[in-house]
């Protein structure tokens, strides 16, 4: 038998599946989600207005948000057990690892696993939610062997999650620049872990195995792990001049550049890579130091002018948490956790209306018998 649909090598521009949750719509530059544009609500709106948005379908009220960062401070504690099985891991692994072990060690709490309602996997999504900060940051702190830092009922969530990683409460800027960080992250309509996650809870399978995959997927650099990559490429250079020959180099070897390109925005800047970069020249001016927003303006250029490349979210993102003291191992981790109120409304939607994933391919085997 041939198969004589067509093929599109990593699936480019194949329409994978019909969602109600998001579309990028790069002629006018907007991230849809749930018909409001994300890079807009990134201005006056913050994480848990999406989280709401993401799960309930609006926008909330005050009273409504008030209520979703309550539900989820309820869930800051992690079962005693997922820290120990953290602790017995080796100390060289990576904080991703990590993370996806704590997810899937998530499951065996859950005894209703097998149900797939919209209400179980709801109630779910809001406990990943509220456990997730404390996973991200405790693991990393079990790894470099220091103390766990305890969540901080009286911060808001998402200067709990700085609180937790860095052990300082943030100021109101950088509070407000870390939330707008896990915004921009919050949803990106069919990225290869969302994919992933859908094509495993496709099975039937429960949204701890899918958000599990999805970590193995984000954790790759031509994914989330471009972030850290950017980062030690930033500080491999130490100056514009430096990182301007660094660019240059790669480039010459045929390297690609991390922080550049995209499936979908190509020959674009992605346009949360924009809100990101404006945020870096606040930090660099709250802090006195712009070395930083210099290279990767530089960078920006020449990466305009050699290749017809610009950023995408992950450049602009890496100064920002490394100006807002988060370690580096953390970034693709934070990139996770601020994208898991996605997988989970995919993942919601997956199991809502269902059908099994199972592409086929195209032979280019031997034959040897007819
Ligand atoms: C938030 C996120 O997860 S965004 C993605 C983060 N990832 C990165 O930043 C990694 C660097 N970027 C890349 O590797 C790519 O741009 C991807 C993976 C994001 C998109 O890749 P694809 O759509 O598969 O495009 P592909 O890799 O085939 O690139 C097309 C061409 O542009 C070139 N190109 C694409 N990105 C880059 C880059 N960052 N540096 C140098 N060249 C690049 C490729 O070499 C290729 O050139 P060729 O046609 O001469 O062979
Ligand atoms: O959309 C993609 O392919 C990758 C990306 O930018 C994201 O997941 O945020």
């Amino acid at each position: 038998m041939t198969n004589t649909t067509t093929f599109s090598p990593g699936l480019e521009g194949v329409i994978a599946v019909e969602t109600a949750i998001s579309l990028l719509d790069t002629e006018l530059g907007q991230i849809v989600i749930k018909g409001y544009d994300l890079i807009e609500l990134s201005k006056t709106k913050g994480y848990l207005d999406i989280v709401h948005l993401l799960l309930e379908g609006t926008l909330p009220t005050e009273e409504e948000k008030s209520n979703i960062e309550s539900k989820l401070k309820e869930k800051f504690e992690v079962p005693a057990s997922i820290m120990t099985i953290l602790q017995a891991l080796p100390k060289e692994t990576h904080p991703m690892d990590a993370l996806r072990t704590g997810i899937s060690a998530l499951a065996g709490y859950d005894l209703e696993i097998d149900r797939h309602t919209v209400v179980d996997n709801k109630r779910r999504a809001y406990e990943v939610l509220g456990q997730i900060p404390n996973i991200i940051a405790n693991s990393y702190h079990i790894l470099q062997k220091e103390d766990p830092i305890y969540p901080l009922q009286e911060l808001s969530y998402s200067a709990n999650y700085l609180y937790m990683i860095t052990g300082n409460k943030p100021s109101t800027l950088e509070e407000a620049i870390f939330d707008q960080s896990l915004l921009l992250y919050s949803e990106h309509e069919m990225p290869n872990s969302t994919f992933t996650a859908r094509v495993i809870a496709s099975t039937l399978s429960d949204l701890y195995g899918a958000l599990t995959g999805a970590v193995a997927s984000l954790k790759g650099n031509l994914h989330g792990g471009a972030n850290e990559a950017v980062m030690h490429l930033l500080l491999e250079a130490g100056s514009v001049n430096a990182f301007e020959a660094l660019l240059e180099k790669r480039l010459r070897d045929k390297e690609k550049i991390m922080g550049f390109g995209h499936r979908v925005y190509m020959k674009k800047m992605d346009p949360r890579a924009l809100i990101m970069k404006n945020a870096l020249k606040e930090l660099c001016v709250l802090k006195g130091d712009d070395l930083l927003y210099q290279m990767c303006e530089a960078g920006e250029r020449l990466m305009e002018r050699e290749k017809g490349l610009y950023p995408n979210l992950d450049y602009y993102a890496a100064p920002v948490y490394w100006m807002l003291g988060i370690p580096i191992p953390l970034y693709t981790p934070i990139f996770f956790g601020s994208r898991t109120i996605g997988l989970c409304a995919h993942i919601i939607e997956q199991h809502e209306n269902n059908r099994l994933f199972r592409p086929r391919v195209h032979y280019i085997g031997e034959r040897h018998s007819k």
